[in-house]
């Protein structure tokens, strides 16, 4: 049985098309094929009542984002025919000159794979993107989309550090959005919603998320009330808005005064594609020498550092070994 999985996954695989593949082979599929069946995938906790909702901020930013960046509303498209998606397939990162197309970054270590196809593209100024590789359709907008992104993260970032008591240029000083990477995921309408999952529950590893959702929807944060009950509550997209997670790593920085979300994509009964594109930063500084934890002015002798101080090689290996999927980390 586990070594038909394993042929069934490495069929799937190579095939090198993606879930939106199977979906749009010529027969389609019309039941969720066993490797992406998830037992009971919606048993963790119940939805939040109706009522309770993401709190929404208008930061006014000069620019809203539609007017940014060229074709395609100022997002990039996931519209790749299959061969281009096949030529960009593989999940090693860096033989993949920055841009890789792959179906779940963990499909041979995850019990069951996610109803998703991801578009990886690497976004640190160093380690710019082959060109040549990167989809035509991203080539236009993605430097608009990462200059937005990132000024919407700095804004953010510069609030919350204030939230803290800490002055709002520290975090960036620490090079804290100069690793980026954004990943376009495409989940593609399932024919059995209930089965399975778009993404399984997760925190998201780095210091920020930034994401922009299309209208389909799907996203849940979990929440825990003030009796510490969980519940899923959905993120709704609302036009223009976008979604901003804290990551591990603020929530260590901050020795706990902010959170990293738990949060998961289910499927919809829907028959449209749910298209969301994350840019995930994390410190630019990965030396042995440059170590991370709680930032030093928000410890005391009454409030003792929640986490010990680690190099950014240290928190990727242990977040490696200890993760369903890596999101986020580059
Ligand atoms: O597609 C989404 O809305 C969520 C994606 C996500 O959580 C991730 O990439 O870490
Ligand atoms: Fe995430």
């Amino acid at each position: 049985m586990a070594t038909d999985r394993a042929a069934l996954l490495k069929a799937f695989d190579e095939s090198r098309t993606g879930v939106r593949g199977l979906v749009e082979s010529g027969s389609g599929v019309s039941s969720v094929p066993d490797l992406f069946v998830h037992p009971d995938p919606y048993a963790s906790a119940p939805l939040a009542p109706p009522g309770i909702s993401i709190p929404i901020v208008d930061l006014s930013l000069p620019a809203p984002l539609a007017a940014r960046g060229g074709g395609g509303g100022g997002r990039p498209q996931l519209g790749l025919l299959p061969p281009q998606r096949a030529a960009l397939y593989g999940r090693d990162a860096a033989g993949g000159g920055g841009v890789n197309y792959y179906s779940n970054i963990d499909l041979y270590r995850s019990p069951a794979a996610s109803w998703r196809d991801s578009i990886r593209v690497e976004l640190d100024p160093n380690r710019r993107p082959d060109p040549f590789r990167m989809p035509h359709a991203c080539l236009a907008d993605v430097p608009g989309w990462d200059a937005h992104a990132t000024a919407v993260a700095r804004a953010v970032l510069g609030l919350l550090s204030e939230g803290f008591g800490v002055a709002p240029p520290e975090l960036e000083e620490m090079s804290c959005l100069e690793g980026k990477v954004m990943f376009c995921h495409y989940y593609p309408a399932c024919p059995e919603p209930e089965r399975t999952v778009g993404i399984v529950a997760h925190t998201d590893a780095g210091v920020l998320t930034v994401l922009a959702q299309n209208g389909v929807g799907g996203l849940q944060v979990k929440h825990t009330d003030a009796d510490g009950r969980d519940q899923w509550v959905d993120v709704k997209p609302v036009p223009g808005a976008l979604v901003i997670n804290v990551g591990d790593l603020l929530q260590i920085m901050s020795n706990d005064k902010y959170n990293s979300v738990e949060h998961r994509v289910i499927m919809n009964a829907q028959d449209k594609a749910r298209v969301s594109i994350a840019i995930f930063f994390t410190p630019g500084k990965k030396g042995d020498s440059v170590l991370y934890g709680p930032l030093p002015e928000l410890v005391s002798s009454g409030n003792p550092p929640k986490y010990r101080n680690f190099t950014m090689s240290e928190f990727l290996e242990t977040i490696l070994r200890a993760r369903p999927c890596e999101q986020g980390l580059n």
